[in-house]
């Protein structure tokens, strides 16, 4: 299996990835189960603060696991501050993981329960680390905002996303998707959980300051079968492949903390 040979079926998925990525089996991987009861109540932990300036963001793209929008990440016009970070970090992009019809479809999970659906926007430390890449690797390199997402009603601002996706159905189509500013996703409060962990998916790099909010969004069953128009595959493939449980289930704590803003 070269590069980006891995998903979500049974043959390439979660309980797989650890035979390429070895990793998957270290000691602070992600998702994981948060349960509040259990997280220390940290008063040293201060609020966090996203400057996202729109004119960043660059396209929207689909890259056979996800829809992703890329930002410009040359420079500071769009941070994530604050919080349990030591440095600002620079927004790189953000995308979703979502469920099929009616079940849950979150990564992370509060108390055993999931939500619908969630939102990654992940940031760089580009005052230790010189290229994304660089900081993908690196402990600190990286600060991953998670949103949960419940149904409910229409959400007032996705539309800008849904309405896109029909031109970026197949995997490796994209388009461009300019003057979007991601503040438009957060919920009213921000107050958060942070814990140490990885990415969620290969190649699960262990170097994600996580910063989840607990306060989720709301957006409608309508908005979220839009993802699943989604293919995993590409345009040139016979199997069609509808885009949908494309989340890792929660990984094993192994006794880290889990803090939590006021
Ligand atoms: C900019 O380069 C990357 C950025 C991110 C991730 N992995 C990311 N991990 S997560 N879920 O913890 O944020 O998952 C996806 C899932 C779907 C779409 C894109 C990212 C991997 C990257 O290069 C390997
Ligand atoms: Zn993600």
């Amino acid at each position: 299996m070269t590069g980006d040979q891995w998903g979500y079926g049974k043959e390439d998925g979660p309980s797989a990835w650890h035979i390429n990525y070895p990793v998957a089996l270290g000691n602070r991987q992600s998702p994981i189960d948060i349960v509040p009861d259990e997280t220390t109540l940290d008063r040293d932990l201060g609020p966090i603060f996203l400057d996202y300036d729109s004119c960043t963001s660059i396209n929207i793209s689909n890259n056979g696991h996800s829809v992703v929008v890329e930002f410009v990440d040359s420079d500071d016009r769009s941070m994530i501050r604050g919080g349990p970070l030591d440095n600002p970090y620079r927004l790189k992009q953000f995308h979703f993981h979502w469920g099929e019809k009616g079940h849950e479809g979150s990564e992370h999970t509060v108390a055993g329960l999931g939500y619908a659906s969630e939102l990654h926007l992940v940031h760089w430390n580009a005052v230790k680390y010189r290229s994304f890449t660089d900081a993908a690797s690196a402990p600190d390199g990286l600060a991953v905002l998670g949103i949960f997402l419940e149904t409910g009603d229409d959400h007032r601002w996705l539309h800008l996303i849904t309405d896109v996706l029909f031109m970026v159905k197949y995997k490796d189509s994209v388009t461009d998707f300019k003057g979007f500013n991601p503040k438009c996703l957060l919920p009213n409060r921000l107050h958060y959980w942070t814990y140490l962990g990885s990415l969620t998916t290969p190649p699960l790099h262990e170097s994600v300051t996580w910063i989840l909010l607990k306060e989720p969004i709301v957006v409608s069953d309508k908005q979220l079968g839009m993802f699943r128009m989604l293919l995993f595959n590409g345009e040139e493939e016979d199997e069609r492949k509808k885009m949908e449980n494309n989340f890792r289930p929660p990984q094993p704590l192994n006794g880290r903390e889990v803090r939590s803003s006021n």
